[in-house]
């Protein structure tokens, strides 16, 4: 017994649960995607029916918009499809250790499919053991990792799944993730670098350019995205260990009319044209491509740097399935996993007590004071 191999064992089942936003699979989706953005509580903290109602008027007018944004890349978003293959990735990578699990990737989108009902019920089927949540956002903020966690545990009563759950909030500063994006950002910097001296401009300025939020998402909610993806960005310039790289956070992707947290990426693409200095743009809060990155960056950022004549324009792509991001997510889920052997799993008064972190979670996000929460 004592020499048999793990794999000859009875192993546990462990269902990895990965979260994304989710984008529309097709044209007909964009204004149904929409709405379910808007009428999100953690997006628009307005009561029922204000919430309905405004959610129906927003994704109406939007819907033109953003279906013309999706028609750049096919109609549809790519974030499913690559959100699959790092699943793939994670699952294989975990399965190979053989220590004593036997591993199950599941992707639940929260605004398109697949839903966390449907995802639920496809864990519950598999029969888990245990459920590990992963959200693909390294930095935690109450309108994504908190808005799913919550949404997911609202489907596991619904469909009666009770396998323990333990939630892996956030890694910003993951050495997997920071490894990752620090290699696939030399590169693009060196290669602005050389344009920039074929060009004899001077060298280059990295924005680590992120989603932005609300202001009051910060500041009513004591949100720690803003600090967090500070923090990737200070991980990522220090791994890479350039003398005096010229760099910043900013922040894009705005809608509404509310005021956002910045500097903005385009105020900031506008500063570089009256400095004439190249840029090189990261994207530090996604880990897949999208609409926010093949579109906003690749296209409508460009355009705007093509006219202030910014030398060079290099833009970095996400980590995707990079094999040092797949391995940090690895070590965040065996993280994980030992805190849910040592602490037990999370409780299911998120929903009443607050709605991130549970308590007895030791990582930074729990350590902060918990925001009210929407309703
Ligand atoms: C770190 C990631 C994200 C944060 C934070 C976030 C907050 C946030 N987003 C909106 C509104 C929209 N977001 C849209 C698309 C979108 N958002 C994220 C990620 C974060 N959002 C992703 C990955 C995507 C792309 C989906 C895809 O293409 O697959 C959209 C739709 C596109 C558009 O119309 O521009 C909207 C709208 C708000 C209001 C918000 C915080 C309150
Ligand atoms: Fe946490
Ligand atoms: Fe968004």
């Amino acid at each position: 017994m004592k020499d048999m191999p793990m794999s000859e064992l009875k192993r546990k089942k462990r269902a990895i649960i990965l979260f994304n936003l989710g984008g529309p699979d097709g044209p007909d989706a964009v204004k149904p995607f929409l709405f379910n953005l808007f009428n999100d509580p953690a997006i628009i903290s307005l009561p029922n029916p204000f919430r309905y109602f405004l959610a129906k008027l927003i994704s109406s007018r939007r819907a033109p918009i953003a279906r013309e944004i999706y028609n750049h890349i096919g109609g549809k978003s790519p974030l499913l499809e690559l959100t699959k293959d790092q699943a793939d990735a994670l699952e294989t990578a975990l399965n190979g250790l053989d220590d004593g699990y036997e591993n199950r990737c599941f992707i639940a989108m929260r605004y398109w499919k697949p839903f966390a009902d449907e995802s639920a019920a496809a864990v519950k089927a598999w029969g888990a053991d245990e459920q590990i949540l992963l959200p693909l956002y390294p930095q935690f903020s109450t309108t994504t990792s908190g808005s799913s966690v919550k949404d997911w545990k609202r489907a596991c009563h619904k469909v009666g799944l009770a396998a323990p759950i333990k939630t892996a909030c956030c890694y910003p500063t993951n050495p997997g993730f920071i490894d990752a994006s620090a290699e696939m950002v030399k590169a693009g910097y060196e290669n602005a670098l050389k344009k920039a001296a074929y060009l004899g401009v001077g060298k280059p300025r990295l924005l680590f350019s992120a989603h932005g939020v609300p202001k009051a998402v910060i500041t009513k909610r004591a949100d720690p995205y803003q600090s967090q993806i500070e923090k990737s960005a200070q991980a990522v310039v220090d791994k890479m260990a350039i003398a005096d790289l010229d760099w910043l956070v900013c922040y894009q992707s705005r809608v509404g009319p509310m005021e956002w947290i910045g500097p903005s990426t385009e105020h900031e693409i506008e500063r570089a044209g009256k400095d004439g200095v190249p840029l090189v743009i990261v994207p530090i809060a996604f880990v897949t491509e999208h609409s926010e990155t093949l579109v906003e960056l690749d296209i409508e950022y460009r355009e705007i740097a093509d006219e202030l004549k910014i030398p060079v324009y290099e833009r970095v792509r996400t980590v995707c399935s990079h094999p040092l991001f797949i391995s940090g997510l690895v070590d965040v889920v065996n993280e994980t996993q030992q805190e849910l052997d040592q602490n037990g799993p999370d409780d299911y008064a998120v929903e009443t007590r607050g709605w991130w972190c549970p308590d007895e979670h030791s990582c930074a996000v729990a350590k902060q004071p918990m925001g009210a929460g929407p309703a």
